[in-house]
C-alpha cells in the first residue's frame, strides 16, 4: 500500500540527515517540505520565532499540543537546558510512530516524551501522570477548535503560574479566532502578535504569544 506523507518525510530524513544533528534534521525537513511536499509544520520562517521566544523564557517545564512528525519538538527540543521537563502530544499513533524515529534522528529522544492521546483526556492527568504542577511554556499546534477549551483546561486544572507563556500556531491560517478573541479580551492575559506566513508559502499566517498574569 503507498506510504503516507509522514512517512516519506521520514524517509528524507534518514537519507539525508546526520544522525545526532538536530540542525540537519530541521534542514532535511524544510528542503522535504519546499521541494517534494508541503506539510503542516511550523516551517522555517514561524520556527524562527517559535526559537526565540524558547531562548526568552528559558523554561523548566514544556508542553507541546500537536507532534505531527516532531519537526517543532525537535527545534523546542535542541534549545532546552539538561533537566528541562519536555511533554509532546500526539493524537494520531502513526504519527507518534513517525515523530519519534524523527527525534530519535536527531539525538534529542531523551529530551522529550510524546504521548499518545487526545489533549482533553491528558491534559488532566499531567500532574498524576508526570509530576508537573505547572508549564513555564505550552506551544499550541493541535485542532484548532481545541485552543479555547485547552487553555481554559490549563487554567481550571492549575496548570498555570505567573508568567508561564503560551504561544499558539496558525492563529490567522487556518485561525483560531475564539482562542485569539478570548485571550486578547482577558485581563489575565498579556498578548502579543507575530505576523509572519503559513509554513513554506505565502499566505499570511502569524503566532500569538500569551502571558499569563495569575
Ligand atoms: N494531542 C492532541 N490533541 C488534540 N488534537 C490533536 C492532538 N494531536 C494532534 N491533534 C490533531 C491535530 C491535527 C493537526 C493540527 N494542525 C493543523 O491542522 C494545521 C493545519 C495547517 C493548514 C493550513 C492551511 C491548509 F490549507 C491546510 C492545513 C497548518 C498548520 O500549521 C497546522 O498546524
Ligand atoms: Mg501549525
Amino acid at each position: 500500500t503507498r506510504s503516507t506523507r509522514p512517512q516519506r518525510m521520514l524517509k528524507a530524513v534518514q537519507k539525508n540527515a546526520t544522525k545526532g544533528s538536530p540542525e540537519s534534521v530541521i534542514s532535511a525537513i524544510d528542503y522535504f517540505c519546499k521541494h517534494s511536499e508541503w506539510a503542516m509544520n511550523v516551517g522555517d520562517e514561524k520556527g524562527s520565532i517559535l526559537d526565540s521566544v524558547v531562548t526568552e523564557v528559558n523554561p523548566s517545564t514544556v508542553l507541546e499540543l500537536g507532534t505531527y512528525c516532531g519537526y517543532s519538538t525537535v527545534r523546542i527540543a535542541r534549545l532546552l537546558s539538561p533537566g528541562t521537563k519536555f511533554i509532546t502530544l500526539e493524537f494520531n499513533p502513526a504519527n507518534v510512530t513517525v515523530a519519534r524515529q524523527i527525534i530519535a534522528h536527531a539525538g534529542l529522544q531523551d529530551k522529550v516524551t510524546v504521548v499518545e492521546g487526545s489533549s482533553g483526556d491528558l491534559i488532566p492527568q499531567m500532574k498524576e501522570r508526570f509530576g508537573i504542577t505547572t508549564f513555564d511554556f505550552i506551544f499550541l499546534d493541535h485542532w484548532k477548535d481545541r485552543y479555547l477549551p485547552d487553555i481554559k483546561l490549563f487554567e481550571e486544572c492549575g496548570l498555570l503560574r505567573k508568567g508561564s507563556v503560551l504561544l499558539a500556531d496558525n492563529v490567522i491560517c487556518p485561525g483560531a479566532p475564539e482562542y485569539l478573541e478570548y485571550v486578547r479580551n482577558s485581563p489575565r492575559y498579556e498578548n502579543r502578535y507575530y505576523p509572519a506566513h503559513l509554513e513554506y508559502t505565502k499566505v499570511e499566517d502569524g503566532l500569538e504569544k500569551s502571558v499569563f498574569l495569575g
